[in-house]
């Protein structure tokens, strides 16, 4: 039985319906008009246990809506919800033990304590035993560095240590389902590449993941699966791998010649590639279908005729795919 199942899963929002500007603004006033806005709209989802999931769409798709549905937050308006069987909505106080969820935009920390204190509040509400919290906290500090900024107070805690300490509000219960709303939003490079190899961890210990990020290397270095979702809807579910290999189906060789490069001539020359005038004169971008053309291949061809000076193999990142998913390029 999957650890979380949504079916038909949707969000309608009433929202106020007026005109811009300051004229619309009184207008509403005098006569408040309102609209239904669908955030979510149908979503299908299935989660298996030990599963790690990325939750990715673009601004306004719709994806903390959906956590907050997940989550017991929010009461669908149609559809429904089941995470370990239970409705997260009706069943909240059951529901929040076996569940960590972390918004990257807010805290659950205590603002005016220590971040232990915090973290021992939390052990009260959950019931966690002593036993297992000096477990659970020597781990999140070998991992994250809690003792670094234990007795501080939370509101004077930098980003990167305000996310680690909410990670560790998260999951100081070890909660079987685990969703993450942008957990590396403003954070520097280091400080992502450690929450990244937590997650790994976390996600190899067996604990189901849930993640939404815009920074899709979270997604490629934690996850194994991905769902896009645009307007609401889901536009593709599946594996990363098969992302990869259903969609980068090019790739493209950047060469520098000697001289400046005649971009018509070229392609007259090889009509097999795709030719593009590179950022300098002498550069000029080849692209060939992978499934056709070894890169061998391409190169030999290319090298033997052309002698270039220079030249740099690439392939299109997940993030052109996806970019290309959200604009409707690529069916599912
Ligand atoms: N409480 C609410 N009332 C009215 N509209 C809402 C409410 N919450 C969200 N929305 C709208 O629903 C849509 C989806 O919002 P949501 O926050 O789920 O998107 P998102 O995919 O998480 O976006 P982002 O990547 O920008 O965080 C947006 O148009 C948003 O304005």
């Amino acid at each position: 039985m999957p650890i979380l199942e949504a079916q038909a899963l949707t969000k309608t929002f009433r929202r106020p319906d007026k005109d811009s500007g300051f004229k619309g603004a009184v207008r509403h006033l005098m006569q408040r008009k309102y609209k239904n806005y669908t955030a979510v709209d149908g979503i299908d989802l299935s989660i298996e246990a030990g599963e790690s999931v990325a939750y990715v769409g673009p601004n306004g798709a719709g994806k903390s809506t959906t956590v907050k549905l997940l989550t017991g937050i929010l009461r669908p308006s149609e559809g429904t919800v089941r995470v370990m069987g239970r409705d997260p909505h009706v069943e909240r106080i059951a529901n929040a033990h076996d569940i960590g969820v972390l918004f990257g935009q807010r805290t659950q920390l205590w603002w005016d304590l220590p971040v232990e204190e915090s973290l021992k509040l939390l052990k009260h509400m959950y019931g966690v035993s002593d036993a297992d919290y000096k477990r659970r906290i020597e781990r999140f500090d070998e991992l994250l560095d809690l003792n670094e900024f234990m007795p501080a107070l939370a509101r004077t805690l930098s980003l990167g240590q305000r996310m680690r300490a909410d990670l560790a509000c998260a999951l100081i219960h070890d909660p079987k389902m685990v969703y993450l709303d942008e957990p590396t939003i403003g954070l520097d490079i280091s400080v992502k590449d450690r929450l990244r190899a937590f997650l790994r961890e976390l996600v190899n210990d067996g604990t189901t993941l849930l993640l939404t990020s815009h920074d899709l290397a979270d997604i490629e270095e934690v996850c194994e699966r991905i769902v896009v979702i645009d307007k609401g809807a889901v536009a593709y579910d599946g594996s990363i791998e098969r992302l990869k290999a259903h969609y980068i189906t090019t790739k493209a060789v950047n060469l520098y010649l000697e001289g400046a490069a005649n971009v018509p001539e070229l392609a007259e020359k090889f009509p097999d590639y795709e030719w593009t005038a590179g950022e300098a004169p002498s550069e000029v971008v080849v692209t060939y279908e992978s499934n056709r053309f070894t890169t061998a291949e391409v190169l030999g061809s290319l090298t033997a005729q052309l002698s270039p000076r220079d030249l740099s193999l690439s392939e299109p990142s997940i993030e052109d795919v996806i970019r290309r998913l959200y604009a409707g390029e690529l069916t599912k």
